[in-house]
């Protein structure tokens, strides 16, 4: 038998930092939502008690560094498993990216092991197995739209933002979540993004003020380190984005279209100096 799960990328629409712990994580308000760009996962049982991983990206790890190898053995460990798992990942999702891609193949590994062995675990117990791979995977279970609170793994649901156009660009760098919250510092925050706002608008179902809401003070730390993804939210904006975010760590930067029209100046704009540019809808 053979399962398959689909892993979409996450944006935060908007991310504060409230403080650091004494476990070293950083307190957080976030609203994540999917987008309709996604990893592909195959899982199919073996006879022999292993966990194999492979893939067609040549740029992950396929061994116990791989977030679903580490989903996989954390599962067969707690339930008692005695059979093993083949995994092929389909990546589609660029990798350290800030869209959460190895937690959403760690999140899509339980959801489809927990099928494939029938052992008939709660939504609620998935999630807590997922806080103990990532701060974004509890999140990734179950999706939708939510606001993530304590170190991301609390959650709200919240309604889904209007259907829009997603625009998104990465630009060739690489960027550590561990590191960018190391450097962040509160005391240069002008002004913090607000979850009660961004909830409003969601709840009142208003695009315009989802887009006047986005912020994300992460990008105080990245964008001082790499200021071309400066560059690059203006020139999403110039090109006629909504709004405009650099999602989670980095440097992932997302823009929100309502127009379709709009959609492939913006595409195209874009591509003429960053190679990597998807054009998607949100995943509601
Ligand atoms: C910033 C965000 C926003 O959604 O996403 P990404 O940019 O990684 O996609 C998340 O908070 C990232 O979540 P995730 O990538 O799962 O982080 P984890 O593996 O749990 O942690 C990686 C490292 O980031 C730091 N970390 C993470 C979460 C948090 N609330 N406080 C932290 O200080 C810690 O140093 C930790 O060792
Ligand atoms: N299945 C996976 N897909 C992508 N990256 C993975 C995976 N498993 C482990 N990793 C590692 O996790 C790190 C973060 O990757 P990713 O989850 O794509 O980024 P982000 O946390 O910025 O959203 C990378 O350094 C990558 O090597």
């Amino acid at each position: 038998m053979k399962i398959y799960e689909k892993a979409p990328a996450k944006i935060n629409l908007m991310l504060d930092v409230l403080h650091k712990r004494p476990d070293g994580y950083h307190e957080v308000e976030m609203i994540m939502t999917m987008v309709d760009l996604a990893d592909r996962l195959e899982m199919s049982a073996l006879p022999r008690d292993t966990i194999i991983i492979s893939s067609q990206a040549g740029y992950i790890p396929l061994d116990e560094k791989n977030l679903a190898f580490q989903a996989a053995k954390l599962i067969k460990e707690r339930y008692n498993v005695r059979s093993g798992v083949y995994i092929h990942l389909d990546k589609k999702i660029p990798v350290a990216a800030g869209l959460a891609g190895g937690s959403s193949d760690a999140a899509a590994t339980l959801r489809g092991l927990n099928r494939l062995w029938g052992l008939n675990i709660s939504g609620e117990e998935l999630k807590k197995l997922g806080a103990e791979l990532g701060s974004d995977v509890p999140f990734c279970v179950t999706g939708g739209t939510a606001l993530a609170t304590g170190r991301g793994e609390v959650l709200t649901p919240l309604p889904n933002p209007p259907q829009c156009w997603v625009v998104l660009a990465k630009l060739p760098i690489n960027v550590s979540t561990a590191e960018v919250y190391g450097r962040y510092r509160n005391e240069r925050i002008e002004k913090h993004p607000s979850a009660e706002r961004m909830r409003a608008a969601l709840e009142s179902r208003s695009f315009p003020e989802v887009c006047r809401e986005l912020g994300n003070v992460l990008e105080s730390v990245t964008l001082h380190m790499h200021p071309e993804v400066a560059h690059l939210k203006e020139t999403m904006l110039r090109l006629g984005a909504d709004g405009v975010l650099m999602s989670g760590s980095g440097p992932t930067v997302f823009g929100l279209v309502s127009k379709e029209a709009k959609v492939s100046r913006i595409y195209n704009g874009l591509r003429g100096f960053c190679k990597e540019v998807y054009a998607v809808r949100l995943l509601t």
